[in-house]
């Protein structure tokens, strides 16, 4: 379903290069979890599949459309859930999801059901009404990830969907794109944390220094390095104890 080959990208006025040299295939219907430290490159990567930057070299396709021949059909198939809050704040939950149902061509009553029955699922429904700036971080970002979803897309890209939120709205996300998952979407995201990654992704990738070290399914990684109990120990083992501060 995806198919990255050689992908590298360096940044404008950048030293080095964020990715380099980057293969990958990711099937279709995986919960595929980017993994790595900070500034490893998964945001760059997410963002190169997403079009929303270009690789400096290296091809990807996704069900085999191409950004440089196919980018309109590519946005109808893929849904981006970015890591920053992508709403109007002045505006209430469903006039934003209202709003960005309509960059997909959806309207009238078939936006506005979809609207109450996702919000229904993530616990907004009686929210919906108000402004966004009165909304919690959770509550932020389980609207932010419906208005990904709204369109239905076939692969869900989601860069660190659960950062800065309680366990309880933790869990409704999980819980959310584990179904849609179950209805068919592939979902690639990225995260810091392991444990969540660990029983939720069928595999993954750990990025680092924009190289890809390893991929496979947790399990198999723990089991095939000594000593390991979980994914956060492979983690570890793989990328080490340094911090990866940078300026
Ligand atoms: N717009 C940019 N211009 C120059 N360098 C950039 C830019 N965006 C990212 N970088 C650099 O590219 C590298 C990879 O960054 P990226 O954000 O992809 O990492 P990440 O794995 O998503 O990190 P984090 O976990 O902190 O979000 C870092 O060294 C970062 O400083």
């Amino acid at each position: 379903m995806i198919d990255i080959q050689q992908i590298s990208k360096k940044y404008k006025g950048a030293d080095n290069f964020s990715l380099s040299n980057l293969d990958l295939s990711i099937a279709e219907k995986e919960i595929f979890g980017l993994l790595g430290p900070n500034g490893a490159g998964k945001t760059t990567l997410i963002s190169i599949l997403c079009s929303l930057i270009k690789p400096t070299s290296g091809n990807f396709s996704i069900a085999g459309l191409t950004y440089q021949k196919n980018k309109n059909q590519l946005k109808q198939i893929i849904g981006i859930v970015p890591q920053e809050y992508a709403l109007y704040p002045s505006l209430t939950a469903f006039e934003n999801l209202k709003y960005f149902g309509s960059m997909y061509g959806l309207k009238g009553k078939i936006l506005e059901d979809k609207i109450n029955t996702a919000l229904e699922h993530l616990g907004l429904l009686a929210f919906a009404h108000k402004k966004i700036d009165t909304f919690s971080g959770g509550m932020k970002r389980r609207i932010n990830l419906i208005a990904s979803v709204l369109h239905n897309p076939k692969i869900l890209f989601l860069d660190e969907p659960t950062v800065g939120v309680d366990v309880q709205s933790k869990n409704v996300i999980i819980e959310f794109l584990q179904e849609l998952n179950k209805q068919g979407t592939t979902i690639i995201y990225t995260s810091h944390h392991l444990n969540e990654a660990e029983t939720f992704c069928t595999r993954v990738a750990i990025i680092d220094h924009g190289k890809l070290v390893v991929t496979g399914k947790p399990e198999t990684l723990i089991a095939q390095h000594s000593g390991a109990h979980n994914l956060e120990d492979v983690f570890i083992d793989i990328t080490g104890k340094a911090l990866r501060d940078h300026a």
